[in-house]
């Protein structure tokens, strides 16, 4: 039998044994099926499993029909966009060979080791490093160390670098450079805030405790002049001849990056990157065969990586259980003399401890990475799809932090939420968002601090300073706000959710301009991320490549996130004692009410900064049509879409585009492509005086969900914001009912009919990205 036959047969028989697990009910049919595509790949599942499990059909049917019906939940969907995220981005490519099991001095650590034991991915066993994984040097001779350079990988599972130094057979000193100067980049990013800074020294606390635990030892520097400096420096202080890293994709990095190979190579030392940090290398992604219609929007680059698949990912890769040591250890700082963590003082001496409430809201290590993992999978994920706006409760990940600095990779992510039974089609596509950021920060180095839509730089922004403290600080005067932006003082983060609410405020009620809303994230946020950052905030801004379509409303937001006010109490409890229909607008409380809740607007709550909401959102939008008429340059005439200038590397691969792309080149040989515009935008400009409400494509929205959910929430609201409350919890509850059917397989409520939507579609003029103008670039 040819060897791939027999290793086909062996993994059989291995189902075949599980089998017998699951009848005599020692494993449960989800877990079994799990381990099936664990061990068979999807591909041979798909093909082999309902015979394998033909016996059954006579011995325990209703086993048998449970397994048929969790195989057609599987394979059956008519994979829509979403579900083939995979596939797209070349993913989980398993192969024969790493089904094998480690062999006793394997440095890795046995699957069973693995925090998270729930998912195919963790029962299976995964990726050997190839070529010598034997960690210890030859008897007698004096191997030159490898240097691991650890930045924004601060883990042991599924970590290339790492398994590559083993791979080297040398002793591996792992070493982290800390270079503020470096990370910034050039313009203002603020990429290393306060409260990430403070992750960073607390992570690498973490992490420096795990490699002693595997007998080794993180080396602490202060880069001396540069990372290249310090790198040059410890090579000729341990003779090391190889240089080892994740690569890192903020253009200023990889610049960095590249001078750092090219130097040491020049030396003579090998450097080698290694590529983890997003699912997709950003800059190997390319639009060729896609073309350049609705670039920016998650499902344009979503298909580009389908067109333009890269390298498989592979499935992810064990922790080792021990990193060979050099002889010398290089003398490095200790952590806290590189002053990541350090808190100022008062006049008497004493600290401020601002991090006090961070500390208690986060576990900053690599096994707090995993358990939030796990059990973001066995609850909050069932609720994701249709709940993850929701402020009140735990229904997102809060990963974030984690993938940011890499103590989690975004493919041990994307691998245990494949396995898990919903396969949560939302929450992968959100893995998507996240290398669509990096993508767009290769090809726009300065998204953080330059509007991409030139039109919108003239926009008559406000500098109101207490406008922007109030909003900095939770004292706007709308509870919701406030309420998110003390969560994110308190604890370093908020959901995405409350980051669209107040983003919308700063921007389309208090015009205040993006770039400050960008830098207060990346200072208090312990998740900022440069890429991502400033993707959404450009998008909030109205001026990224995809901007968002929609405003949201201080208050009205709160029937999505906060129907009952539990998360507004929660951060403004000088508002606790208001009723439910009132604590999102405590300005309309009647006097005695608010004498027994204990609330004086001004005192102890602030009164609102703003209040004419109507007025304010009108005359935002009078300010874009002013500029558009102004810059009209940048506007499609024909489409009403605004242009964006195009960066050089998109041009070179629009030149090998067709026409269809409505690619149009100007004076300055910039190449300037329609983007997606908001269609109140469009609208406004036929009568750029007209007010917000009466532009039939008015963006604010109540909720977030559906346009005609929010106008029914709104007709309700104007009336009675508790029967609004009581609509939206029998929605909600409808909602949960069809993805419960869902996850158990169930058929689904009948579809309800007749639905008007006064959501734009296809047909609408306003909504059409155009593909045709074109003319050849010069
Ligand atoms: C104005 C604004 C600023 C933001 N700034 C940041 C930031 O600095 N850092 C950051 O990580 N996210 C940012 N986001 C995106 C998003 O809000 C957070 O990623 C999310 O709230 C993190 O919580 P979670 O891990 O529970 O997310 P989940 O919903 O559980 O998502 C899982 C992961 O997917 C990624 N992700 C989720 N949403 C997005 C998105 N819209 N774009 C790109 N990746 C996404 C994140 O890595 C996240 O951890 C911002 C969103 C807005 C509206």
């Amino acid at each position: 039998m040819a060897p791939s036959a027999a290793a086909s047969e062996d993994r059989k028989a291995l189902v075949r044994r599980m089998l017998i697990d699951v009848l005599m009910g020692r494993e449960d049919p989800e877990g079994f099926f799990a381990m099936c595509v664990s061990a068979l790949g999807p591909q041979e599942t798909r093909s082999q499993f309902l015979a394998l499990i033909q016996p059954l059909s006579t011995a325990n049917s209703s086993l048998h029909s449970g397994l048929t019906s969790i195989y057609e939940q599987y394979f059956s969907k008519t994979e829509d966009d979403e579900l083939q995220l995979a596939l797209a981005l070349s993913l989980l490519e398993v192969k024969n060979d790493q089904l094998s099991t480690p062999s006793q001095d394997s440095p890795l650590q046995p699957p069973r080791d693995r925090p998270n034991q729930r998912s195919p991915a963790q029962k299976s066993t995964v990726s050997q490093p190839q070529g010598n994984s034997n960690t210890k040097p030859a008897d007698g001779v004096a191997q030159p160390p490898v240097l691991l350079w650890f930045r924004r990988d601060l883990r042991l599972g599924d970590n290339p670098a790492l398994i590559g130094s083993l791979e080297v057979g040398s002793p591996v000193i792992p070493v982290f450079i800390w270079s503020p100067e470096e990370e910034e980049g050039p313009g203002i990013t603020v990429a290393m805030g306060g409260a990430c800074t403070y992750w960073l020294h607390q992570a690498l606390s973490c992490f420096s405790s795990s490699l002693e635990r595997i007998g080794s030892h993180l080396v602490f520097l202060k880069a001396n002049g540069s990372s290249l400096c310090t790198l040059k420096e410890l090579v000729r202080e341990t003779g090391a001849r190889t240089v080892l890293a994740n690569a890192l994709y903020e253009p200023w990095l990889k610049e960095r990056d590249d001078d750092v190979e090219s130097a040491l190579q020049k030396d003579g030392v090998e450097c080698k990157m290694y590529h983890s940090y997003c699912l997709r290398d950003p800059y190997s992604v390319s639009t060729e065969g896609v073309g350049l219609r609705g670039i920016g929007s998650v499902s344009h680059f979503m298909n580009c990586c389908r067109q333009n698949p890269g390298s498989a990912l592979g499935a992810p890769l064990d922790p080792p259980v021990s990193l060979p040591t050099p002889a010398y250890w290089p003398q490095g700082v200790s952590l806290n003399v590189l002053g990541l963590g350090r808190m100022p003082r008062r006049k008497d001496g004493t600290t401020i401890d601002w991090a006090a409430n961070i500390r208690k809201s986060w576990d900053f290590s690599e096994g707090g990475a995993c358990a939030r993992l796990e059990a973001f999978l066995n609850d909050g994920v069932y609720r994701y799809e249709k709940e993850s706006g929701r402020a009140d409760a735990p229904n997102t990940s809060c990963l974030s932090p984690y993938l940011h600095f890499g103590q989690l990779s975004p493919r041990w992510l994307l691998w245990d939420a494949k396995g898990a039974c919903c396969r949560p089609p939302k929450f992968q596509r959100k893995l998507a968002w996240r290398d669509l950021a990096y993508w767009q920060l290769t090809l726009f180095p300065d998204l953080p601090w330059e509007s991409l839509r030139p039109p919108y730089k003239a926009l008559r922004w406000s500098s109101d300073r207490d406008h922007l403290k109030a909003w900095q600080r939770g004292r706007t005067g709308y509870p919701l706000v406030d309420a998110a932006m003390r969560q994110l003082w308190l604890t370093g983060w908020m959901n995405n959710y409350m980051r669209h609410v107040v983003a919308s405020f700063l921007i389309a009620y208090l015009y205040l301009p993006w770039q400050e809303g960008y830098r207060w994230f990346q200072d208090t946020l312990v998740d900022a991320d440069v890429a991502i950052d400033a993707m959404m905030w450009q998008n909030g801004g109205m001026c990224g490549l995809d901007h968002w379509n929609f405003v949201m409303h201080p208050v009205d937001a709160a029937m999505t996130c906060d129907p009952y006010g539990s998360y507004v109490r929660k951060w403004c409890s000088e508002l606790a004692e208001l009723p439910d229909e009132l604590v999102h607008k405590p300005w309309k409380c009647p006097a005695p009410m608010l004498r027994r809740a204990g609330l004086v607007f001004g005192q102890t709550y602030p009164e609102r900064i703003v209040t004419d909401l109507e007025e304010r959102r009108s005359r935002s939008l009078q300010d874009v049509a002013l500029v558009r008429k102004e810059f009209g340059q940048y506007v499609d005439k024909r489409s009403g879409c605004d242009f964006v200038p195009l960066p050089q590397r998109l041009v070179s691969e629009a030149l090998g585009l067709s026409h269809r792309d409505g690619g149009v080149v100007t004076e300055g040989q910039q190449f300037l492509l329609p983007v997606i515009t908001r269609m109140e935008f469009k609208h406004q400009l036929e009568d750029p005086d007209a007010d917000a409400v009466s532009n039939p494509y008015n963006a604010v929205l109540k909720g977030y969900v559906s346009r005609k959910r929010d106008e029914t929430i709104a007709f309700l609201n104007e009336r009675d914001f508790t029967a609004s409350v009581m609509y939206e919890g029998v929605q909600r509850k409808e909602r949960l009912e069809s993805d419960y059917r869902r996850i158990e397989g169930l058929p689904g409520p009948p579809a309800p009919r007749g639905r008007a939507r006064r959501t734009p579609t296809a047909k609408d003029r306003f909504s059409v990205v155009p593909g045709g103008a074109v003319s050849s670039l010069r």
